[in-house]
């Protein structure tokens, strides 16, 4: 009947809303119990009326028993992974190398970012609706994880906004934050389970899990570093403007992503990253540098495995610690 069909729609759009300003802004505006009391009722409507069943509905989130078979997906453009920079040098020669490639003397705009210790993963979208996730695999293909990725909160099921594309697709990293790694891993002993050896193989292993009811359970967030659209009008100019959509449609972007104007700044960016690192919630191995201009990576391309326009300095491995 059309009062429970708008019942339903009111109920999932307030749902994903209230779990978008939680998961995502850390803003609630309402008390756990009301959302609680909303998803027992959208739960209820559901089973009553298995006509309105849909794949996207916040009620999804906890996961089915049912097994899920890894099937492979081909990447439309290959997840490529990012030229490693291990000194000051390495990364002046980065920078000197673009701008020689781009006939330009002037400084570089980069976009910086934490380069998270997690895994990455390809979100497909189709009129606003997550269709498809894939992990990174080799780089030009990987494995369905779509059933595992809308246990995520952090991740949108439904892209918001008005001015959303037909098919976009959403790159970013899953990972595992500490005091959730930490919190799993006394689980796991108390139950005389394997343990993780750090956040990274957590979040991996949590991903392959074969019911996406115990992924469900595992606390997993995303933030999204990339976009890409088909329909190349719809296209930013700049790495930095294509993050902010990115961010309107629902998904976290790393707080700590910034500008940077040449490669000096880029240089403080990674020591003032270096010096809050162990303060962070969660792993990074390093900073992403990536040019900012779109046009200009365009024209620096791609080398046979990672882009010319990016790279990623990494910080000295830290001691690994015995678990
Ligand atoms: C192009 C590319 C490839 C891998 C990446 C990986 C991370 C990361 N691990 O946070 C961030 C990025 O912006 C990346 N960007």
């Amino acid at each position: 009947t059309p009062d429970v069909i708008q019942r339903v729609e009111e109920l999932r759009s307030a749902i994903d809303d209230h779990n978008y300003r939680y998961y995502v802004l850390d803003d609630p505006r309402i008390p756990d119990a009301e959302y609680d009391r909303l998803f027992r009722e959208l739960q209820n409507l559901e089973r009553d009326h298995p006509e309105l069943a849909s794949d996207n509905s916040p009620t999804r989130r906890v996961g089915s028993s049912a097994e899920t078979s890894f099937e492979e997906v081909v990447h439309r453009l290959p997840m490529l992974s990012l030229d490693n920079a291990f000194s000051e040098d390495e990364l002046r020669d980065f920078d000197r190398r673009v701008r020689e490639r781009l006939g330009v003397t002037e400084d570089i705009e980069y976009v910086c970012e934490p380069k998270l210790d997690g895994l990455a993963v390809s979100l497909h979208y189709e009129k606003g609706q997550l269709t498809r996730a894939a992990t990174r695999g080799d780089g030009y293909s990987g494995e369905d994880i779509t059933a595992n990725i809308r246990t995520i909160p952090s991740v949108p099921l439904t892209l918001r906004g008005d001015k959303v594309p037909d098919l976009v697709e959403v790159r970013g990293e899953v990972y595992m934050p500490r005091s959730g790694f930490e919190q799993l891993n006394r689980t796991l002993a108390e139950r005389g389970e394997k343990t993780f050896v750090n956040p990274r193989n957590a979040a991996a292993g949590s991903l392959r899990q074969k019911k996406s009811t115990v992924t469900a359970r595992r606390p997993l967030e995303m933030c999204a570093y990339s976009m890409a659209v088909t329909d190349e009008s719809l296209l930013p100019d700049t790495q930095w403007d294509g993050l902010q959509r990115v961010k309107g449609w629902g998904f976290r972007i790393n707080p700590e992503m910034r500008r940077a104007r040449g490669v000096e700044e880029c240089l403080e960016a990674y020591n003032e990253l270096m010096a809050k690192r162990d303060e962070l919630p969660y792993e990074i191995d390093g900073i992403v540098f990536k040019v900012n201009r779109l046009d200009q990576q365009q024209a620096l391309g791609f080398v046979s495995r990672a882009p010319r326009w990016a790279i990623a300095q990494k910080f000295p491995a830290q001691e690994e610690l015995t678990v």
